[in-house]
């Protein structure tokens, strides 16, 4: 039985003040990490304060991206030793956005997932096609390559130990999502990619999520699919209000 996971993606949103002042009020809330695993990912410069203000309790923080290195002439990069000094427990790699604004490849995402196990940072790795690659028939295509070429090399434990967020680019920040059948699709289709790859047992323990314009409205539909085990969410992961009820929802 899989754990499910329900992280919220702050993307370029919200401000310190309000960033540790949502953390203060729903730290006590959320549900015991024995039933669910809760977190929220943060930018960068917000994530001491969160640990901190988050210490002890059930909800984990998470970085939104890291470099593939531990220290060096990398101007403007955050190491995952920078990461695991805060108490960072996630972070996520490869997330749509930074694909295309910052033209991360799978190969770059690769390394960045083999440095962030080798600092006890668990991954969340993301995969999704685009609208065109989908009306194209491409997508199988895509997910296939980018999920094999992001996990390429990992250990079978490793694997079992990461979170795969399977996110269609055009259902993100649009208001559009996929069906819950269309992503149970996909997820599942993740998942056999998974098990090609690294065996039946890591398909079986690898944490699939599905993101794309999830709320608290849609969550149950896509969280009572076999193959989904908990959503990423940008918007609705915001305020907390909203971001405790894609909790209770579980
Ligand atoms: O990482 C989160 C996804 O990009 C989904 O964002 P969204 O929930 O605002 O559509």
């Amino acid at each position: 039985m899989r754990k499910p996971i329900i992280a919220g993606n702050w993307k370029m949103n919200l401000t310190l003040k309000d960033a540790v002042a949502f953390v203060e009020e729903v730290k006590g809330a959320v549900p015991a990490s024995t039933t669910v695993d809760a977190a929220v990912c943060a930018p960068a410069v917000f994530l001491a304060h969160l640990t901190e203000a988050a210490a002890g309790t059930d909800l984990k923080i998470g970085a939104q991206n890291m470099y593939d290195k531990e220290s060096g002439a990398f101007t403007g990069e955050i190491s995952p030793l920078m990461l695991k000094e805060l108490d960072v427990t996630y972070v996520i790699l490869g997330h749509s956005e930074r694909r295309e604004y910052f033209g991360e490849t799978d190969a770059f995402i690769n390394s960045k997932a083999k440095k962030a196990f080798e600092h006890g940072l668990v991954p969340i790795v993301c995969v999704g096609e685009t609208l065109e690659e989908r009306e194209g028939g491409k997508f199988e295509d895509v997910i296939r390559e980018q999920t094999a070429n992001s996990l390429k090399g990992l250990t079978v434990d490793q694997v079992k130990n990461l979170v795969v967020a399977y996110e269609p680019v055009w259902a993100i920040g649009t208001g559009k999502s996929a069906t819950e059948q269309d992503a149970q699709d996909s997820c599942k289709f993740v998942r056999d990619v998974v098990a090609a790859e690294f065996g039946a047992e890591a398909a079986e323990a690898v944490r699939i999520q599905y993101g794309g314009s999830v709320k608290p409205e849609n969550i149950k539909e896509y969280m009572a699919q076999p193959d989904i085990d908990g959503a990423l969410v940008g918007g609705a992961s915001l305020e907390t209000g909203s971001f405790l009820k894609l909790l209770e929802a579980i």
